[in-house]
Order: C-alpha cells, then structure tokens, then sequence
C-alpha cells in the first residue's frame, strides 16, 4: 500500500524535512533536514548561518526561497544531491525513525503536496515526488548497511 506523507503531526510526519530531527552534517549542526536544504543555497555566504540559526523549519523554508538572497549558479545541478545528503544523514542519525523507514519495506513513498509538483506529487498526483524518490532511495542503502 503506498505510504502518502506531509504534514510532520501526521502518520510518517517523520519522513517531511520539516520533522524536528537534527543532525551534525558538514561540522555543523542542523535542527531539521529542511534547515540544511535551504542553507545549501547560499554556499560560501552569511546567509548560510542566517537560515541555520532559525528556530523553525517554516521559517528556514521562507528564507531560502527569498529571491532577494544569491542563489548559487548550480542550484538546479546540486539540489538533488544536498536532498539525498540531509536525507540520508537524518535517518543515519535516527534509530527510530530509520525503523519507521525500513518499517515501510518496498512500498512506494509519496510526498503528498498539493502546492510542491518537485519534492512532492502535487494537487493532481503528476509531481515528480522527488522527495518520495529520495526517501525510498535511503531506505535501501540503510537496508544494506544494516543487514551486513
Ligand atoms: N510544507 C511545505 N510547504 C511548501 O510550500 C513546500 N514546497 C513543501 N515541500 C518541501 O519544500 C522543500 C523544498 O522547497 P523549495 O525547493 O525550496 O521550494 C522540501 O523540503 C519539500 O519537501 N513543504
């Protein structure tokens, strides 16, 4: 059965990034996957501790989509890895929720967004579902990892 997730207080909330799971990633610490994926836009510049030292994903989130903030020139080329990078560095982190990840065996997992046709499925379920994508990528490396 296919594992629908978004909202952080709901089933699977714990697969969004803006789930409050932190981790040590690039000898930093982040309070949430969100706050390193918005961070990674701006590389090489203040606003990277800016969005790192806010208290809420929502708030991260608003940031790195400021466009009055330089984005760096190879967002689009990176922005799949830094995802696969936080995602996977979460889950490393997290014994319980990496159960909760393996829990859900080769089901498909979708980011249920009515508003995001990237990360998510959006309104009419034709979004790409990166995130989905990423989620279910991780749980097979963690699989192989823990079945050593
Ligand atoms: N809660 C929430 N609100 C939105 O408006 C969203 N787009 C998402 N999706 C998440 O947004 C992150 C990436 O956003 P941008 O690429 O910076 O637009 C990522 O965590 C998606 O899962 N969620």
């Amino acid at each position: 059965m296919t594992i629908y997730f978004y909202t952080v207080g709901e089933e699977y909330g714990c697969f969004s990034n803006f789930s409050r799971h932190g981790f040590e990633l690039d000898g930093l610490y982040w309070f949430t996957s969100e706050h390193y994926f918005q961070a990674q836009k701006f590389i090489g510049t203040d606003h990277v501790e800016q969005i790192r030292l806010v208290k809420s994903p929502k708030e991260a989130a608003k940031m790195g989509r400021e466009r009055s903030r330089p984005l760096r020139k190879d967002w689009e080329q990176v922005k799949d890895d830094v995802m696969r990078k936080a995602v996977l560095q979460k889950f490393t982190t997290h014994t319980d929720i990496r159960e909760i990840l393996l829990s859900t065996g080769n089901e498909e997992i979708i980011e249920n967004s009515p508003i995001d046709f990237y990360w998510g499925c959006g309104a009419d379920g034709s979004g790409k579902n990166m995130l989905g994508i990423i989620l279910m990528e991780v749980r097979e490396k963690l699989r192989l990892v823990t079945t050593i």
